[in-house]
């Protein structure tokens, strides 16, 4: 359903990727590792359509790199989710509003929103982070409002880059096995960059990046049920 031909990025005079030939299959979970610096941020970009390249990058049957921008953003706000290192709320907003805002922005109205809104902060554990704005929120629940922002839409792929990023170590592991186990409940087909002790354990295949290049593709890592229950 996502896959990449010959995809190349340069970034700022760098070299950020080369030939990347990548497959992901519907519902696939795909964990993305590899050292500082080795391209992961920039093919999460390329594939959600962020940042220019060269080569292809087809979601279904819909070639990416060709679309003009403003087909590109619709595709991107209707069909994809991102969560990034850093939850990126919008301050003036409470919670609920922050997760509701890609379903207001795709026309949804605003009672239906706020209801789907409610239902994934309390799926994701973070139904007291509804009526709550950022600054009153730590840095944990506010990332469960950006994975509920995320996920709202019912989007076919997320992009999830470094999402525990930002989180204290006891945080970490159950807010990659939430956003995991949420992903493959709705069967959405996830890309999601980290550690690899981290990210690699809840996958079903692990893509290893180094210096832009693909060097491993492991799916001996095996998801188990227990590593993805919701409430796990
Ligand atoms: N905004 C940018 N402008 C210019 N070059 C960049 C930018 N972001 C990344 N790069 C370069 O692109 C290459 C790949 O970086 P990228 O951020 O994709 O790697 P990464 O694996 O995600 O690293 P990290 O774990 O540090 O986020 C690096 O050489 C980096 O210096």
């Amino acid at each position: 359903m996502l896959w990449t031909r010959e995809l190349h990025c340069v970034r700022e005079g760098t070299t950020a990727l080369q030939d990347v030939e990548l497959s992901v299959a519907k519902g696939e979970i795909v964990a993305l590792t590899g050292p500082r610096g080795s391209g992961k941020t920039t093919l999460l970009g390329c594939l959600a359509g962020l940042l220019p390249h060269r080569g292809e990058v087809w979601f279904d049957d819909i070639p990416v790199h060709e679309l003009p921008a403003g087909v590109r953003d619709r595709l991107r706000r209707e069909r994809f989710g991102r969560v990034s290192d850093t939850p990126e709320l919008l301050p003036e907003l409470t919670g609920w509003e922050n997760v509701a805002l890609p379903l207001l922005l795709n026309g949804t109205g605003h009672r239906t929103a706020r209801r789907a809104a409610t239902e994934w902060l309390e799926r994701l554990d973070a139904g007291d982070c509804a009526r709550k704005r950022p600054a009153q929120l730590p840095r944990h629940r506010q990332q469960r409002v950006a994975i509920a922002r995320a996920l709202v839409h019912g989007p076919a792929v997320l992009f999830a880059d470094e999402p525990a990023a930002p989180l204290h170590q006891g945080d970490r592991a159950q807010a990659l096995r939430t956003l995991v186990a949420a992903a493959r409940s709705h069967t959405i087909t996830t890309v999601i960059s980290g550690r690899p002790d981290e990210v690699a354990p809840l996958a079903d295949r692990t893509v290893r990046l180094l210096d832009g290049r693909i060097t491993a593709i492991d799916d001996s890592a095996t998801a188990t049920g227990s590593a993805c229950s919701l409430s796990a």
